[in-house]
């Protein structure tokens, strides 16, 4: 799909650049330590079909954590509402994505929802399929249908880089084999997670899956319901609510749209009934969210009044 250049989002982009400087790339996955951190880019995609940008729009990423709105969306409808949130909560943490601290405290332990990762994982265990990489094509094929983009695919070298470091989310899992709420091989639902969240593509591609939840889960170019409209807006709501991670109260309040972000850099946002937004700065606040990416969207949402509260 073609993407005009906008001048205007350049001036934004180039004000919003800054604030890279006073940020970090995440190095925890030793690759994703590599990228530099004064990228900053954004497409905005419309129903229409018609799409603006700013940076360098073809730089791909990984989603990372955007990849739990794509994966609950999923099982949301592999395995109906009842199901999912017998096994995942629908509350806010206020506790660092990768926290441990509210499943011991909370009974049963299951997680308070599904951006975190706890509750990303179960969400990431409940994919149908009858082996791991069964799921993983099923998921993967989804995310090709919301970017109307059949290469997309992982990332092998950030999966890998995962795979070997995520022990912090192996005693997620550990935990949660303990009380019953996952059940399955540790390594395999690691394999598949580490692969889910290496989901790679550029800004476009993330527009379009935000305009696709815009839109109340239609694909915007030919009406098709990609996603029921219920799910999507079980979607948009932990977007709004838990999206930012911990962050995600300040978020509403400065921005208020529903957005998601990953430690790679990436945003994700959807602005109800009017258009997609993919944004790329790997230099990230403390929260792990993209430092410059969030000072862009708060100038746009000031600007072009986007927030819907
Ligand atoms: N916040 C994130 O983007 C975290 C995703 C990352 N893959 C992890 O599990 O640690």
């Amino acid at each position: 799909m073609l993407c005009r250049t906008s001048d205007e989002l350049q001036r934004y982009v180039e004000r919003s650049k800054e604030w890279t400087k006073k940020g970090k790339v995440a190095d925890y996955i030793p690759a994703l330590g590599k990228e530099n951190p004064d990228d900053l880019s954004i497409a905005i995609h419309y129903p229409s079909g018609e799409c603006v940008s700013a940076g360098d729009i073809k730089k791909k990423f990984t989603l990372q954590s955007i990849s739990k709105v794509i994966s609950l969306a999923f099982v949301l409808m592999d395995k109906g509402k009842d199901f999912v949130f017998d096994r995942v909560g629908m509350e806010p943490t206020g506790d660092p994505f990768n926290s441990i601290a509210k499943l011991e405290t909370m009974a049963p332990a299951k997680p308070l929802n599904p951006m975190i990762n706890a509750g990303a994982l179960v969400v990431t265990h409940m994919i149908n399929g009858d082996s791991t990489e069964e799921r993983l094509q099923r998921l993967l094929s989804f995310v090709q249908d919301l970017t109307n983009d059949q290469s997309v695919t992982y990332n092998k070298e950030v999966a890998q880089s995962e795979y070997e470091t995520a022990d912090l989310n192996r005693s997620l899992i550990y935990f949660l084999k303990q009380h019953g709420i996952i059940d399955e091989d540790v390594e395999q639902l690691i394999d598949l997670y580490s692969k889910q969240c290496s989901i790679e593509m550029n800004c476009l591609n993330l527009a379009r899956i935000g305009a696709v939840f815009a839109m109340d889960g239609a694909d915007p170019q030919t009406g098709k319901q990609l996603i029921p409209s219920d799910v999507s807006r079980i979607c948009k709501t932990f977007m709004v609510t838990c999206g930012m991670y911990n962050a995600s109260g300040e978020f509403a309040i400065k921005i208020g749209i529903p957005a998601k972000s990953g430690v790679s850099g990436g945003i994700m946002g959807s602005v109800p009934g009017r258009f997609g937004i993919g944004i790329f700065g790997p230099s990230l606040d403390e929260k792990g969210n993209s430092i410059a990416g969030i000072r862009l969207l708060e100038l746009l949402s000031k600007d072009y009044q986007l927030s819907m509260f």
